[in-house]
C-alpha cells in the first residue's frame, strides 16, 4: 500500500514500553520494576509499579533493605505485577488468558497471583534473580498452572 509505514513497532514492544515506562515512577533506588497487562484483543487492561501502598509515604519511606523486618522494604512494598492487578477497576473475568509485560521475572509471590487472576502468559525483560531459591519457585508455579513464559528484547 502506498505511504504505509511498515516499520511499526511490535505488539511485544509496544506493551514493554509501556511496562517500561510505569518502572519510572517507582522511588524504589535499587529495583525499579513495571508491569503492562493487555488482553486477548492487544487492549491494556490495567499498569503498575513497585510502590508503597497508598496512605504511606513513598517519599518518607526508607527503600532499604535492612533484614529488620519492621523495616524492611520488601515487607512494605507491593510489587509492580499486583499493582496492575490491584489497578484494574473492571471485572477480573477480563483477564483470562491477557498477557502480563514486566520489566523483572515475577517473583513467587506474583507468580501465583498472577496465575490466580487468570493470566495466560508472562513476557519478561529483565532476569536478575533467575539463579535465586525464589527464582525456582516462581518457575515451579508457572510450569504447574501451564502457564507460559517467555523473554524479550527491547532497549531501555
Ligand atoms: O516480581 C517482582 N516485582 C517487583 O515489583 N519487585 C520489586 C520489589 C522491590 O521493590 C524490588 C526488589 O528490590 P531488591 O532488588 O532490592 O530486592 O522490586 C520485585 C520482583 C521480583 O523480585
Ligand atoms: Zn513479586
Amino acid at each position: 500500500m502506498p505511504g504505509k509505514r511498515d516499520d511499526v513497532i511490535s505488539w511485544d514492544e509496544f506493551f514493554m514500553r509501556v511496562a517500561i515506562a510505569a518502572k519510572l515512577r517507582s522511588k524504589d533506588p535499587n529495583t525499579q520494576v513495571g508491569a503492562c497487562i493487555a488482553d486477548t484483543h492487544h487492549r491494556i487492561l490495567s499498569v503498575g509499579y513497585n510502590g508503597t501502598p497508598a496512605g504511606l509515604d513513598d517519599d518518607e519511606f526508607p527503600w532499604e533493605s535492612t533484614g529488620d523486618p519492621l523495616t524492611d522494604k520488601h515487607n512494605y512494598v507491593i510489587h509492580a505485577e499486583a499493582n496492575a492487578i490491584l489497578n484494574y477497576r473492571g471485572s477480573l473475568k477480563d483477564m483470562a488468558g491477557a498477557t502480563v509485560y514486566v520489566t523483572l521475572f515475577p517473583c513467587h509471590e506474583c507468580a501465583k497471583t498472577l496465575v490466580q487472576a487468570g493470566v495466560g502468559e508472562v513476557v519478561y525483560l529483565d532476569d536478575k534473580y533467575h539463579d535465586t531459591e525464589d527464582g525456582v519457585v516462581s518457575r515451579s508455579i508457572l510450569d504447574r498452572c501451564a502457564i507460559s513464559y517467555r523473554q524479550v528484547v527491547v532497549a531501555e
